[in-house]
């Protein structure tokens, strides 16, 4: 009988022998459906603070067992991934530190780079490759009951390894990352920083304002915002729904780059409030047919992306 059909191949060989995952939130339960199925690692073993957590993580059988801490995850694991809010990397590199063993690859999801590699850098020990990772894909729904195995198919993996880590230690991230079907880039974490406040912080920030602002007016207006809300302010409504603490934690990760794109974005906002008040037709036009093109050469490099990866399956 033939193997059911995935959206990745499943490993022969395992690619890790203990796979520890401490935080089991989205991502952090998408990483274990991924792994169990695909035969990442011999043993996935998961860990996470809230006591209820673990209860629902064991009931959903995630991963090959779940720990009481992360101490007791980590104890000999060969790829440890932290998958807790930004700003809880440090703490948690700080706590399984004394059992890291040497030649372990210790690595994250956070959303921020920069400050997850000043957080985590001190509690390195000696002989442990840090290999910082942001998978580029999520969803507005967090916890252990949102996480799938696909969630990683076709989206990037930016990995953001300090200059002078061990190369083969990036190649083994970049095999895991590549297992779960992400398409993996390298860079600086500073530069991740960066480009990654246009393309998620920002619209993020703008979603939770728009969204609180429509509620003020709700009241006003006996709550027709809501009611007559279509397409476009549902849309934000779906990105002002994800987790509070993970996108607190990136503003104050992410505090100057954010300030830099929202200063830029202000500017360019005060142009188009212009051209409204003056009646400046032509000035709106022209900056609509240009979004547009954006936004179209972005499907097209969308398709074209998911066309590459199927040529590379054949
Ligand atoms: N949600 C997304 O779209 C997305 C996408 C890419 C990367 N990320 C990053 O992934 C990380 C996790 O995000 P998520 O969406 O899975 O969050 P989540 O809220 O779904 O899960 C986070 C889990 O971490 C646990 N946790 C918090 N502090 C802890 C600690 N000190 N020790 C152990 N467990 C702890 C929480 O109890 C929770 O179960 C964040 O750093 C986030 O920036 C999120
Ligand atoms: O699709 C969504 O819900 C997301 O917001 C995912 C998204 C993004 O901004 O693209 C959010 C934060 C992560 O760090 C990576 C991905």
């Amino acid at each position: 009988m033939s193997a059911p059909e995935t959206f990745a191949p499943r490993r022969d060989e395992p690619l890790f022998g203990r796979l520890a995952i401490i935080g089991i939130g989205l991502i952090g339960s998408s990483i274990a459906h991924a792994a169990k199925e695909l035969n990442l690692a011999r043993h996935i073993v998961l860990s996470d603070a809230d006591p209820d957590v673990r209860r629902r993580a064991r009931e959903l059988d995630l991963g090959h067992e779940v720990a009481e801490s992360a101490l007791e995850a980590a104890r000999d694991a060969d790829h440890i991934v932290l998958c807790v809010p930004v700003g809880a990397c440090g703490a948690v590199a700080e706590e399984i530190a004394p059992v890291l063993k040497a030649g372990a690859i210790l690595s994250d999801v956070g959303s921020v780079k920069h400050a997850v590699v000043e957080a985590v850098s001190p509690h390195l020990p000696e002989g442990v490759h840090f290999v910082p990772a942001h998978p580029v894909a999520g969803t507005e729904n967090s916890g252990p009951d949102a996480g799938f195995p696909s969630l990683f198919l076709n989206r990037w993996c930016i990995l953001t390894p300090p200059p002078g880590t061990d190369e083969a230690a990036i190649a083994r991230t970049r095999q895991f990352w590549e297992g779960m079907a992400a398409i993996v880039e390298v860079m600086g974490s500073q530069h991740h920083d960066l480009v990654l406040a246009i393309t998620s912080h920002l619209p993020h920030l703008i979603a939770y304002n728009i969204v609180g602002t429509a509620e003020d007016l709700a009241a006003v207006t006996q709550s027709e915002v809501i009611k007559f809300s279509a397409g476009g302010f549902r849309d934000f409504t779906r990105i002002a729904a994800s987790d509070p603490t993970m996108w607190r934690d990136v503003f104050l990760a992410n505090k100057e780059a954010v300030l830099e794109m929202l200063g830029r974005f202000n500017e360019d906002l005060a142009l188009l409030t212009r051209a409204i008040r003056y009646g400046d037709g032509e000035t709106l036009h022209k900056h609509f047919t240009r979004t547009r093109a954006i936004r179209r050469g972005i499907v097209a490099l969308g398709q074209e992306k998911a066309e590459t990866e199927k040529l590379k399956k054949r």
